[in-house]
C-alpha cells in the first residue's frame, strides 16, 4: 500500500483507515509513525513508520496562500501518530462493509456521520507556537467501512481486576451498542475475569438482560485476579467461534489484553481485541481519568465529612480517613481538594516523615492548639515502608502479583495515639473512619454513567470498524484508540512538581514533607527522565 500526499501537501492516509501487515514495524510496541518522510513523492512504508512531513507552512489567514509574509513556519516538525493495529495487518484480503449506521434512523441527523481517517487526537493540548506537532492517537467513533457483518459477530466480554463504579455500565452499553447501532444480537458474558474463560458456562447478554444493571455497583460478570493464560484463552476463543473481545480492566488486565491480541495475530484468526480501561486508582496512563473516579471521589466525602463531624465535636479530636490508592494518590488528592475540611493529606508520591521539624507530630499538635482538632486524609499506600518496619512483615502479594498492602490507617492512628499520650502527654480523642470498599462498590454517578456509554460505544465501534489490539478513553477529552503498550507501559502517578499537588498544598497548608534540595532533586530527575523517555520515544 502506498501513502502520498496530494499538491496541496496535506496528508492523504490510506482511504480504508489503516495500514497492511508488511508496513508495520516489528521492533516497536506501536505503530508509530511522522510525516516528513512523504515529503515530495508516494512511498512505500516499513516499520517502524516514521513518516514525516516536510516543513509546515502555516496558511495565512487573509490570503489564504502557503507562504507566509512573516515568515512564520513551523520548521522541521513531526506529526507522529502512533497507530492501532487493524485484521487486515494480518488477513489482508478481509472484506469490508458498508457502515449499518448510515441507515441508523437516530444518526442520520449528525451532519458528519462517521470519524475521518484522518482525524487524529493530540496527546498534549498544550504547545507553543515552534513547538513540533507531537504525538497523535487515532481519534475513535464510527467508521464508513465495516469488517464484520451483524450476524457473523459473536462478542464475548470479560471484567477483571478490582471493582469500580461503572463497570456494569459498561457491560450494558457494549451489549446495547452492538445491538442498537450494529444490529448484533450474539454476545457473551464470561463470568469470573479471565479463568472464566476455561468455564463451560457462559452468560447470554441481551439488551433485556442488562438493561437494568447499570443501577447496581460491582460487576454483573463477576470479577478475579490472576489465572491468566495466554494460550488456554485463545483457544476457547476459537473453540467458541467468538470474533469480538472485550476486557474490561485495569493495567494488569491490559496486558493480559495484549498478549491475547499477540496470540490472535500469530494465529491469524479474524478475532478483534479491545481495553476498555478500569481502576478506581486513576493509575493509568496516557487517559484523562478511568471511570468511576468521580463517583469514588464523591463517595469519599461522606467519610471525610463525617470524620471531620466527629473531630470537631469533641476536644482534640483527630480524624483519619483511609482512601484506596495502591501506588497512586489521586483519590486522596481530589477528595481532599474537593473538600477543603482535611488538614493534611498523605499519598504513597509523596513520602512524610513523623518526627521533628515539619514532621507530622509537629503539625498536629500545631492544629489541635489552633483548631482543636485535625482531619487526616490517607491513601493507603502512603507509607508503607513504615508500617512494614515496624511490624516487620514481609511483602505478600495477590493473585496477580500486586503487592499487598499492609494497614497504614491503623498503624498512623496507633502512632498518633501513642505519640501524645506518651511523648507529650495529652489527651487525643481518635476517629478512625476506614471506608476502602464503600467508595468503589456502588453504581456510578451520572456523568461517569455517560463517560462509561461512550468508553463502550468507542469500543464497539473500533472492533466492528477492524481495529484491534486497541485500549479505548479519553485524551484531552476527547476519545481514541491507543495502542494497549502505550498504557501498560507506564503509571499514571501524582505529579509532586505539579500545580494540582500545589494546590492541595496551599488548601491544607499541609507541610511539604520535602527540603528544598530534596525538591530540586525530585524535579531534575524528573526532567531526566522526561528526556530519556523522550529518546526512547524517538529512537
Ligand atoms: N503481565 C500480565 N500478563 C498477563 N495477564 C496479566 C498480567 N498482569 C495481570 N494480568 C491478569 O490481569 C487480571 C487482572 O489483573 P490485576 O492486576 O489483578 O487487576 P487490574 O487489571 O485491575 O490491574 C488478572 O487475571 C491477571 O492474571
Ligand atoms: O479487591 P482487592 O484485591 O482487595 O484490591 C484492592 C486494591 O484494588 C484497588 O482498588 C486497585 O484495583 P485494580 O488494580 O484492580 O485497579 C486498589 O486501590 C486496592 O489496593
Ligand atoms: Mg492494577
Amino acid at each position: 500500500m502506498e501513502l502520498s500526499l496530494s499538491n496541496s501537501s496535506s496528508l492523504r492516509f490510506p482511504q480504508n483507515d489503516f495500514l497492511p501487515r508488511h508496513n508495520r514495524s516489528t521492533l516497536g510496541p506501536f505503530h508509530t509513525f511522522s510525516i516528513k518522510k512523504l515529503a515530495s513523492k508516494s512511498i512505500s512504508i516499513c516499520r517502524p513508520l516514521i513518516w514525516r512531513r516536510p516543513p509546515l507552512v502555516r496558511l495565512n489567514a487573509q490570503t489564504a496562500t502557503e507562504s507566509n509574509a512573516s515568515g512564520d513556519k513551523h520548521g522541521d516538525d513531526d506529526f507522529i501518530v502512533e497507530d492501532v493495529p487493524h485484521l487486515t495487518h494480518f488477513l489482508p484480503d478481509l472484506p469490508s462493509y458498508t457502515n449499518p449506521l448510515k441507515k441508523s434512523q437516530a444518526y442520520a441527523v449528525v451532519k458528519k456521520t462517521f470519524v475521518s481517517p484522518e482525524d487524529m487526537v493530540a496527546k498534549e493540548i498544550i504547545v507553543q507556537k515552534d513547538s513540533p506537532r507531537g504525538i497523535h492517537f487515532r481519534r475513535a467513533g464510527p467508521r464508513e467501512k465495516v469488517f464484520f457483518t451483524p450476524e457473523e459477530v459473536r462478542a464475548c466480554i470479560v471484567t477483571c481486576g478490582g471493582l469500580c463504579p461503572g463497570i456494569n455500565t459498561v457491560i450494558r452499553e457494549i451489549v446495547c451498542g452492538l445491538k442498537n447501532m450494529y444490529g448484533v444480537d450474539d454476545v457473551l458474558g464470561i463470568q469470573g475475569g479471565y479463568s472464566g474463560f476455561y468455564s463451560k458456562n457462559t452468560l447470554n447478554l441481551t439488551t433485556k438482560v442488562v438493561n437494568d444493571i447499570h443501577k447496581r455497583g460491582g460487576t454483573f460478570l463477576q470479577t478475579s485476579r490472576g489465572g491468566h493464560d495466554t494460550k488456554k484463552i485463545v483457544d476457547n476463543i476459537q473453540d467458541r467461534g467468538i470474533n469480538q473481545v472485550y476486557i474490561i480492566g485495569g493495567d494488569g488486565t491490559q496486558k493480559g489484553a495484549a498478549a491475547i491480541y499477540k496470540e490472535v495475530e500469530k494465529r491469524g484468526i479474524k478475532v478483534a481485541v479491545a481495553g476498555i480501561p478500569k481502576t478506581i486508582d486513576n493509575d493509568i496512563a496516557v487517559i484523562d481519568k478511568s471511570f468511576g473516579f468521580d463517583t469514588a471521589v464523591e463517595e469519599a466525602q461522606r467519610a471525610i465529612n463525617a470524620a471531620h463531624v466527629e473531630a470537631e465535636s469533641v476536644q482534640n479530636g483527630v480524624g483519619i480517613v483511609k482512601l484506596m490508592g495502591r501506588y497512586s494518590g489521586f483519590i486522596a488528592m481530589l477528595a481532599t481538594l474537593g473538600n477543603r475540611d482535611v488538614d493534611c493529606c498523605l499519598i504513597p508520591e509523596s513520602p512524610f516523615y513523623l518526627e521533628g521539624p515539619g514532621g507530622l507530630y509537629e503539625y498536629v499538635e500545631q492544629q489541635l492548639k489552633e483548631n482543636r482538632h485535625v482531619l487526616i486524609v490517607l491513601a493507603e499506600g502512603a507509607g508503607q515502608e513504615y508500617v512494614a518496619q515496624s511490624m516487620q512483615a514481609f511483602q505478600e502479594k495477590d493473585a496477580s502479583g500486586n503487592r499487598l498492602l499492609l494497614d497504614v490507617g491503623l498503624w498512623l492512628t496507633q502512632q498518633i495515639k501513642d505519640h501524645f499520650t506518651n511523648e507529650r502527654k495529652m489527651t487525643i480523642n481518635m476517629k478512625y473512619i476506614d471506608p476502602t470498599y464503600m467508595i468503589r462498590a456502588i453504581p456510578s454517578n451520572a456523568s461517569d454513567n455517560i463517560y462509561c456509554t461512550l468508553l463502550a460505544q468507542s469500543a464497539v465501534h473500533g472492533a466492528m470498524a477492524g481495529f484491534t489490539g486497541f485500549t479505548v478513553g479519553p485524551v484531552n477529552s476527547r476519545h481514541a484508540y491507543i495502542p494497549i503498550n502505550r498504557v501498560t507501559e507506564t503509571t499514571n502517578t501524582v505529579n509532586m512538581t505539579g500545580r494540582m499537588w500545589a494546590r492541595l498544598l496551599a488548601s491544607t497548608n499541609q507541610p511539604s514533607f520535602v527540603n528544598h534540595q530534596t525538591l530540586r532533586e525530585r524535579v531534575d530527575k524528573n526532567t531526566i527522565d522526561a528526556i530519556n523517555n523522550m529518546k526512547i520515544n524517538s529512537t
